[in-house]
């Protein structure tokens, strides 16, 4: 039998205790298998107990069966078996040494003479990775396996999907949302599609970060204040998506989306998957409607104004989610004759309001440079001349510089310059982006001449800032851009600034523009 006050000195720690009291449960467990084994070489008459790989045979031969077996009887029986000490002594040096007691396996390989099977010394870095991801410093461990063992992860990345899984829980343990949502996105994310047999444990840690978030609204609150600012967040967003309702996940299939054009979260944005019902309509269809009135219902009466206006958005049917909200980008465009000072309020607004500066005189200019372009030539004609550049180059210069930007406010300065840009726009951009309103910058033709004379005197390189250029940018812009003033004018959008006034000056008005946007 095995010595139990021999092993319990051996244990130090509670710990280790209660793994005693287990491993004693292991041991009657296997007292009983052994007694099963003998007793089915008995004869039934001899034996209450059926086997259970001969129960038929049993019940057909004897009048006791199993269920009539007492408890009594059953630990009577547990009690009578016997295991060899050298066995006991064998299992108890396998548990000490798998679950890392090193102190207690030394003492008791000195005290029973079992042989550990490995060098003792070996298990110290083994302790200390398990220390590490029961502290739930998760990347300590795994920096300490890499140098263990350079392979282990490599070629076990069940293991390492594991390990990462368990960074994520203890992310969310410690409430650091943004930064489980973060390494979600960046690690966990794609790793379904590297690997199908880890994606429903994805769907698990995803549900696992669900369930942490949106009690309390918190993905509402992340998407509002980071997606908003953020455009390519978008791209994860579709990480996102793939962690809380992935591909397999059934939650998928009746996810709503409520739109004013396609870029609201699925997937991929611009082919929603199969697996969501998307339905689009303006801010007046009736899927708009109910959803306003959904919202209104869960955020209060006015908090519907408040986060939407011209936004598209979506709703997840899962009443526990509540409602994605994915703001549309913001532009201001800033409109004014040549020399009035847009680039350099421009900068200012950067600086003080964070926008992001798109010039499209500026993405011309770089489009030409560009070696090879096919554009290239054409746009230094149109640039001399001061004519007008066919919409369709331009604006898809500014979407591109657009998609490209971490941004999600945009001064578009230099456009729409006339009716074939505004058009163009229109077509393209209508439901993609809010436009605040048009910044427009007022100063007399000849101060604006005077000023792209003297920039070119200064030095600029612009091959229009000569007098023969500037006579038909003007004209352009009296015949061509002032229209496209009025017609914003009509819409109530346009901002009009005395940019005859000193830098400073002129940005006091500008700033006011902004800072009723907060
Ligand atoms: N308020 C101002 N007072 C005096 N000079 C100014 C003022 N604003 C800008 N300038 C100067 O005038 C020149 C033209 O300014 P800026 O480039 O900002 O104008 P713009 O409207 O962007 O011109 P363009 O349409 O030709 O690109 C620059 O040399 C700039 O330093
Ligand atoms: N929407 C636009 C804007 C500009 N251009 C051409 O670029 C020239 C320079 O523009 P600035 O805004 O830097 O003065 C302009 O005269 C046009 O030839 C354009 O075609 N379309």
């Amino acid at each position: 039998m095995c010595n139990f006050q021999f092993i319990s000195n051996c244990l130090r720690t509670e710990e280790e205790l209660l793994a005693f009291s287990f491993w004693n449960r292991y041991l009657l467990l296997l007292r009983r298998l052994r007694e099963l084994t003998e007793r089915e070489n008995e004869p039934l008459e001899n034996s209450r107990m059926s086997s259970g790989s001969d129960s038929k045979s049993a019940s057909s031969s004897s009048s006791l069966t199993k269920d009539e077996m007492t408890k009594e009887k059953w630990m009577e029986n547990i009690e009578k078996v016997e295991i060899p000490r050298s066995e006991v002594n064998k299992l108890v040096m396998n548990y000490l040494v798998t679950e890392g007691f090193k102190d207690a396996a030394e003492k008791f390989h000195m005290e029973s003479g079992t042989d550990p099977g490995i060098d003792l010394s070996t298990l110290d870095p083994r302790i200390k990775i398990l220390e590490a991801i029961q502290n739930g410093d998760i990347p300590r461990a795994v920096e300490m396996i890499n140098s263990y063992q350079p392979q282990l992860l490599d070629d076990n990345r069940y293991l390492f999907f594991h390990l990462q899984q368990q960074h994520l829980i203890e992310l969310i343990r410690q409430k650091n949302i943004e930064g489980a949502l973060k390494f979600a996105q960046e690690n966990l994310a794609d790793q379904g599609e590297e690997n199908s047999t880890v994606l429903p444990e994805i769907e698990r840690s995803g549900a696992c970060l669900r369930n942490a978030l949106l009690p309390r609204m918190l993905l509402f609150n992340y998407l509002l204040t980071s997606v908003s600012v953020t455009r390519p967040l978008r791209a994860t967003t579709a990480s996102l998506f793939r962690i809380f309702f992935g591909r397999h996940n059934p939650l998928a299939r009746t996810i709503r989306i409520y739109a004013t054009n396609q870029h609201c979260w699925s997937p991929n944005p611009r082919e929603p998957s199969k697996q969501t019902e998307t339905i689009y309509g303006g801010p007046t269809s009736p899927e708009s409607k109910l959803f306003e009135k959904d919202f209104k219902n869960n955020f209060g009466e006015h908090s519907f104004e408040k986060y939407f206006g011209r936004s598209y958005f979506t709703r997840l049917s899962d009443p526990v989610v509540g409602y994605y909200i994915m703001p549309l980008p913001k532009v201001v465009f800033v409109l004014g004759g040549p020399g009035a000072g847009k680039g350099t309020q421009c900068s200012k607004i950067v600086e003080t309001f964070g926008f992001v500066h798109l010039s499209a005189g500026d993405l011309l200019r770089e489009e030409r440079n560009k070696p090879g372009s096919e554009f290239g030539e054409m746009i230094e004609q149109h640039i001399r001349d001061g004519t007008i550049v066919p919409v369709e180059v331009t604006c898809s210069l500014i979407d591109r510089a657009m998609q490209k930007s971490e941004s999600n406010n945009f001064l578009v300065d230099g456009f729409p310059r006339n009716q074939n840009n505004l058009d163009g726009w229109d077509k393209e951009m209508t439901g993609k982006v809010e436009v605040l309103f048009v910044l427009f910058f007022d100063a007399p033709e000849d101060v604006c001449v005077e000023r792209c004379l003297q920039r070119g005197e200064a030095g600029s390189g612009r091959s229009d800032d000569n007098p023969e250029s500037l006579k038909k940018r003007v004209a352009t812009y009296v015949n061509a851009t002032m229209p496209i003033i009025e017609h914003f004018k009509g819409l109530s959008l346009v901002r009009k600034i005395n940019a005859a006034q000193d830098p400073e000056a002129v940005f006091q008005d500008v700033r006011k523009c902004f800072e009723t946007l907060a």
